[in-house]
């Protein structure tokens, strides 16, 4: 679907969402020469506030997220991965040096300091209560040997790997729990720290001169603008020559992105049979200052983890970080996708992300079955908090936007001229943050069209004879409505 683009350097271009696909392409497009390029959100985003605790929701607006290069067989993100460590590191270093080399005040963007740091590399263990190893970790094992990233990958029972651990200063990370679990440790990955990464974003992306509308009216898309066709071709016949915000303003552009995480699918509904909003649940522990807790789960002693819980089948599925500055211990539940149906104005019903800040009162409320699995894992796995008097404190659900594949969609929208999207992060584009936009605007410019990334990214459908990743439709094997399974409020 990608073609070359004849698109001027000059040329407006508008982008729609502030995730991380939004930014990171605003901030790609800008360094490849494009002067005129404006990004638009709901929300009110400015350079000391992109966290959920600030009222954003987004899934990118949030305090850490994981870092890995084990991605089992799927050998392009692992690439990607590579890609991306260089540029954490890159965009870590810039946060240095950048106020010394500039010397201008703004040179960070406000409460940061050059002290701080995006990527922490305390690795990525992932593992489960199985007895033997699953084939994606072996996959990822493999993968990354036959990559040249030897020894990058160990295995949390193998004498060799436990040594090569402690000498990386990694042991801590093998066994972080109270009960031994088997899994492998990426010694390359780590997490992020989401809310600092995206407000960075935003402030590099203004230094380059990116215009940012922000805010529920003026900042809000609600309809593209169109422009009547000259050809009679059946395949161009809807060109989109920019979009209305909610203030009732049009503005022009020659190529419209949509990157709007969770709501893109109930704006674009072309994306119906490739992308569904689902909502995975998010626990908040609070580790007192005084507690001797903080220290044991400080990101020096304690990994970021993914874990399943064979015995809860395929809905065991957890992760979890290391403790935040603010003492705050964050465990998240993907094991069971959950949806929000919702009738719309041409009559087909779609997910949308139901959120506090988007007047639900469900944020304070997860599906039953996710506070059970967490519950129990704590309890198992993690007593020493129960034992201290710390329980879970606040939950929130957090929207993904699933491609039936798990492979992103950043593509030119077939039949609209003039529009594209960048979205389908299927739960893992959080790491591609500094380094996604540059493939964004390889496809703008038709570059390197055969890479299998981006291959993979191009916009399909569903084949009668696939088997889905993700199953899109509600049934039994597919998501389960929100709205049909117990709630617990916590
Ligand atoms: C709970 C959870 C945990 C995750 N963990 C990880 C992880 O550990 N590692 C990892 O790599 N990835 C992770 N991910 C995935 C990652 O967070 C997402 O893939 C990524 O953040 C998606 O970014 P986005 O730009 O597509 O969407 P979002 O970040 O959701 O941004 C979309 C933006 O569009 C705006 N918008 C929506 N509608 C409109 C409108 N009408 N007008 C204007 N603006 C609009 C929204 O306000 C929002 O700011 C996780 C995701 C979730 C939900």
């Amino acid at each position: 679907m990608a073609s070359t683009s004849p698109l001027a350097k000059n040329s407006p271009i508008i982008i729609v969402g502030a995730g991380i696909f939004g930014l990171s392409t605003s901030i790609h497009l800008a360094q490849r020469g494009y002067t005129n390029i404006t990004v638009f959100d709901k929300q009110p985003y400015h350079e000391t506030l992109y966290s959920y605790d600030a009222g954003c929701d987004s899934a990118s607006s949030d305090i850490n997220k994981i870092v890995r290069s084990a991605y089992g067989s799927q050998t392009e993100y692992q690439d990607l991965s590579t890609e991306a460590l260089s540029a954490w590191a890159a965009w870590n270093e810039e946060l240095k040096t950048s106020s010394s080399q500039d010397g201008s005040e703004d040179a960070l963007p406000p409460g940061m300091t050059p002290h701080d740091a995006f990527f922490i590399p305390n690795g990525h263990l992932t593992c489960s209560d199985a007895e033997t190893l699953p084939d994606f970790e072996r996959a990822t094992v493999e993968n990354m040997e036959s990559a040249g990233h030897h020894g990058t990958q160990l295995m949390n029972n193998e004498q060799q790997d436990i040594k090569l651990a402690s000498d990386k200063g990694m042991e801590y990370a093998l066994q972080p729990f109270a009960k031994n679990v088997l899994g492998v440790l990426d010694t390359t990955g780590g997490f992020v720290l989401a809310d600092k990464a995206c407000r960075f974003a935003l402030h590099k992306a203004k230094r380059l001169s990116v215009r940012f509308i922000l805010g529920p009216e003026s900042g809000r898309f609600t309809s593209f603008t169109y422009r009547a066709s000259t050809s009679t071709s059946t395949s161009t016949n809807n060109i989109i020559a920019g979009i209305t915000t909610a203030d009732g303003k049009s503005h022009p552009a020659a190529l419209t992105i949509l990157c709007c995480g969770g709501w893109t699918p109930s704006l674009l509904p072309s994306l119906d049979s490739l992308c569904e909003t689902t909502a995975g649940s998010v626990f908040m522990l609070r580790i007192p200052e005084s507690s001797p807790l903080r220290k044991r789960f400080h990101h020096s002693r304690f990994p970021s983890w993914s874990f399943n819980m064979r015995d809860h089948g395929a809905e065991g599925g957890l992760y979890g970080f290391p403790v935040d500055e603010n003492g705050v211990l964050k465990i998240g539940y993907r094991g069971t996708k959950y949806t929000n149906p919702q009738a719309q104005s041409d009559g087909q019903e779609r997910s949308v992300p139901a959120t506090k800040w988007s007047g639900s009162d469900t944020i304070t409320q997860v599906p039953q079955q996710a506070h059970k699995v967490v519950t129990r894992f704590l309890e198992e796995y993690l007593p020493e908090l129960g034992n201290s008097g710390i329980h879970i404190s606040e939950t929130r659900l957090c929207w993904y936007t699933d491609s039936f594949d798990n492979h992103y969609v950043i593509d030119r929208v077939p039949l609209y001229q003039g529009l594209m999207c960048a979205t389908g992060g299927s739960g893992h584009a959080f790491k591609f943050l500094p380094s996604i936009g540059n493939w964004v605007v390889d496809v703008i410019e038709g570059v390197g069209l055969e890479r299998p990334a981006i291959k993979a990214w191009r916009w399909r459908s569903l084949q009668e004879d696939e088997e889905p990743l993700n199953k899109l439709m509600e049934g039994s094997q597919g998501p389960r409505s929100l709205w049909n399974v117990p709630l617990v409020l916590v």
